[in-house]
């Protein structure tokens, strides 16, 4: 049964399948319709990947309300950057409330993006192969060449600041981002503004150092089929993010995951909330004093799940090196040597995913 667009399937052959998109798969392993449903092993995660429900009720996620983090009374201000600065430190990890970016338009850029997934193989960009930092890139898993085990995953990345890219199918689609990236971009400098307050230091240093103003930013769709056996596949293998912050919404299904004091802890996201991760460059620029968060994505055998995520970094050229803070916590030796971000972005996004792999490279000590 090898197909373009049904692989073969692990029981029976040793033979390598051929790489597709999963959700071509996970309908011809649907439409098979019997008890041999089996996922190819390229896919076979061997991993627990069982992880601890919340009480939705106390939930210990920290929530972050923005309008009171730009607020003009500047005793809410002041302890909405305290919260920040907490949420960054303890959980690398919160969720955004009163963002400002309307529920239409989150539902309509996942409505859009569903829309790309669903497009016929042909109408879409080349698949395979390309270069890792090309402005649109569609693809599964992460990175085909290098994975030893597939994840459950097709994606869709576009460079999206300072130049914005957007395939021209579907109809909507430009549009849609175009204003999606925008809003959650102001979000960003919102957030940025506050973590460098948090960090001891002028509101607009991170800014400036980092050049925000042409900060490089990442819009990704990951398309998540339902899978026959969801408990040995993983939809997106424990990470961190190369840049500073990425925001995350999904449709109405869960899957994210975040390591919490060695824990897996699923994230059960509020209704119109933004889910927000400290990244590795933001770890680099607070000298090791904000963590980047280590996350993965687990798959179910019910319904198709999207999110997307929004991945906001420095400008491609600059080169980050830790701060050094006015209250010291960023003060002392750097813990990690200066790179350009494209640089850490292309060794990044050219190696397999593997935990904070790609920081550990660049850290010097640990701290
Ligand atoms: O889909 C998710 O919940 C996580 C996606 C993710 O970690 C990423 O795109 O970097
Ligand atoms: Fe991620």
């Amino acid at each position: 049964m090898e197909t373009s667009s049904a692989p073969m399937l692990h029981s029976n052959s040793a033979a390598v399948p051929k790489i597709t998109c999963v959700r071509k798969l996970s309908e011809s392993l649907i439409n098979l319709n019997n008890n041999s449903n089996n996922i190819p092993s390229t896919y076979a995660y061997h991993t627990e990947t069982t992880a601890l429900d919340l009480d939705p009720l106390h939930n210990p996620i920290p929530t972050i309300d923005l309008s009171l983090l730009t607020s003009s009374n500047p005793h809410h201000k002041s302890k909405a950057v305290q919260q920040l600065g907490k949420a960054c430190q303890e959980w690398g990890f919160f969720m955004v409330v009163n963002h400002g970016i309307p529920e239409d338009l989150m539902r309509a850029v996942i409505e859009v993006s569903h829309e790309f997934f669903n497009l016929a193989e042909e109408e879409k960009p080349e698949f395979e192969p390309q270069n890792v930092l090309d402005p649109i890139r569609y693809g599964t898993s992460f990175n085909t060449a290098k994975d030893k085990v597939f994840c459950w995953r097709d994606f869709l990345k576009l460079f999206v600041h300072p130049q914005f890219h957007c395939p021209d199918k579907p109809h909507a689609f430009r549009e849609v981002l175009l204003e999606y990236c925008e809003r959650s971009r102001q979000v960003v400098r919102k957030l940025l503004k506050g973590i460098s307050q948090s960090l001891g230091l002028e509101e607009c240093e991170m800014d400036k150092a980092l050049e925000l103003d042409s900060g490089l930013q990442i819009f990704v769709a990951n398309l998540y089929p339902v899978c026959p056996n969801p408990e040995i596949a993983m939809g997106i293998a424990p990470h961190s993010d190369h840049g500073l912050l990425t925001l995350l919404i999904q449709n109405e299904v869960g899957g994210l995951q975040i390591q919490h004091d060695g824990e897996w802890i699923n994230v059960n996201a509020p209704p119109n909330s933004i889910l927000v991760n400290t990244a590795d460059h933001l770890e680099i620029y607070s000298n090791g004093k904000y963590k980047s968060v280590v996350h993965r994505a687990v798959v179910n055998n019910e319904k198709t799940r999207i999110s997307i995520a929004i991945a906001n970094g420095p400008s491609a050229d600059t080169i980050v090196c830790p701060a050094a803070s006015k209250e010291g916590s960023g003060a002392g030796a750097p813990n990690y040597v200066p790179m350009k971000y494209k640089e850490y972005l292309l060794s990044q996004q050219s190696n397999q995913l593997n935990g904070k792999a790609s920081l550990k490279r660049i850290q010097i000590r640990d701290h």
